[in-house]
């Protein structure tokens, strides 16, 4: 295992040479904010970043904004092994990178370029590819759903990326989600000379958000529904005759989004009925996935983690805190994978403007770089160890069989994870 060790040396190196490049694609990306499936300047900087790095580039990668860069190293007897790496770099509505994607892109590259560089100091055991993925539209649409249905992730063995939070955490359930616009549509009328001529889409809007809050106390504490109004009327002298609502809707499980997704459905039609409006229920993007864990690849990344100066909570803790949603679920459903969190050395919370800021600070870059060594050390660890590699797949299985079980009966997962689940925050031993 000596010559594991020195791999391990070899991609802290090799990040390190490279750290003024990586901080300047994550900077370049951070500068100029893209939303969903528009990332076109982040697209091009990391398609040049690669390219000048001698990856081969396969530049708009069935989605315009998409990509991916590959290199493979000799080919050996045994079949190869694939490792995957996927950077995402959408940004968010009027505040930026306020989920640090521009670190996430970042982590990506360096953790690709570190085993790529520790595998070219050695003769390695084996055939190993590494494929890094350019996916768009994580916070809007699910950009690496449209690349599950293109093929993308069929002959990987592993995935990895990592996700900047408040601490680091080798594992957090990310729940299930589906969005839903909600339309309601009346009658417009003078609303003194003739309310009574008018039927009021307003009220329903607020019917239903009323009726979500008080479905709330039937929910379960793993549960999440959150809206905004995004068109409430014209003029208070009209009658609303149109009104549009946007919700997300979340549970850990498929099963338990399909009861919420039922339950919640209810609350917007019995709003138009009791309004006598008509309403159009609509999703414009695909549902995501709750992400499956994977003990073993959580725990080899937490070792590795702590080579490199992290610190992590207990396991049980890292169960029980709670996270937003990614369309990286979908992908553990196709492949294993890790999507661990890390702290960017702030306080600050995903979604704020102090996020944004956090995430384009020079001190996030530190915490960065150290993930993405933490990652191409777990990778170094899945091609050296044969045996870690089947217990990763077992793990897999095991996720993806626990996950069919049907809703009522309670899986390992429901009791020993989900019950009390009320906290994003892990906090970093150092604040
Ligand atoms: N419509 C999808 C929303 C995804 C969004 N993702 C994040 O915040 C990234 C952290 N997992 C979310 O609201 O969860």
């Amino acid at each position: 295992m000596a010559l594991l060790k020195q791999c391990k040396q070899q991609v802290c190196d090799v990040i390190e040479q490279e750290s003024e490049k990586l901080h300047a694609l994550s900077q370049d990306i951070w500068k100029t904010p893209e939303l969903a499936y528009k990332e076109h300047t982040a697209h091009q900087l990391l398609t040049s970043f690669f390219s000048s790095q001698a990856w081969e580039v396969q530049a708009h990668y069935h989605l315009d904004t998409a990509f991916r860069a590959q290199w493979s190293s000799e080919a050996t007897d045994c079949p190869p092994l694939h490792v995957g790496f996927l950077c995402e770099y959408d940004a968010m509505p009027e505040i930026g990178h306020a989920c640090g994607h521009n670190l996430i892109a970042e982590v990506g590259a360096a953790a690709a370029l570190g085993l790529r560089g520790a595998l070219e100091s050695v003769q390695p055991p084996r055939q190993v590819q590494i494929t890094v993925l350019g996916t768009p539209a994580e916070e809007d649409g699910g950009g690496k759903i449209d690349l599950i249905k293109a093929g993308a992730f069929e002959d990987m063995d592993v995935v990895l990326m990592a996700h900047p939070a408040q601490g680091d955490a080798g594992y957090i359930p990310d729940e299930a989600i589906h969005d839903v616009t909600v339309k309601y549509y009346g009658k417009a009328s003078h609303a003194s000379a003739y309310p009574w001529e008018g039927i009021n889409a307003l009220d329903a809007a607020i019917l239903a958000y009323n009726n979500i809050s008080v479905l709330r106390q039937q929910m379960k504490p793993t549960w999440r529904v959150h809206g905004i109004i995004k068109n409430g009327g014209v003029k208070p002298n009209i009658i609303p005759d149109y009104t549009e609502l946007e919700f997300y809707l979340r549970a850990p499980s498929l099963k338990d989004l399909a009861d919420l997704r039922e339950k919640s459905y209810a609350c917007f039609n019995s709003a138009a009925t009791a309004t006598g409006c008509k309403v159009e229920l609509s999703s414009s993007t695909h549902d995501f996935y709750d992400v499956l864990p994977n003990k073993t690849l959580a725990k080899t990344y937490k070792e590795n983690g702590k080579q490199v100066g992290m610190w992590f909570a207990s396991e049980e803790t890292e169960l029980n805190a709670m996270a937003g949603s990614t369309d990286f679920g979908n992908v553990t459903y196709e492949v294993p994978g890790l999507h661990p969190y890390f702290y960017i050395g702030s306080n600050a919370f995903n979604h704020t403007a102090e996020y944004t800021e956090a995430a384009g600070s020079e001190k996030a870059q530190y915490y960065t770089l150290r993930t993405a060594k933490s990652l191409a050390m777990t990778a170094l660890d899945v091609i050296f160890n044969p045996d870690l590699l089947e217990s990763i797949r077992q793990d897999w299985k095991m996720a993806k069989e626990m996950e069919d079980i049907p809703s009522g009966i309670d899986t390992a997962r429901d009791l020993n994870c989900r019950a009390g689940c009320s906290s994003f925050h892990i906090k970093n031993k150092t604040e």
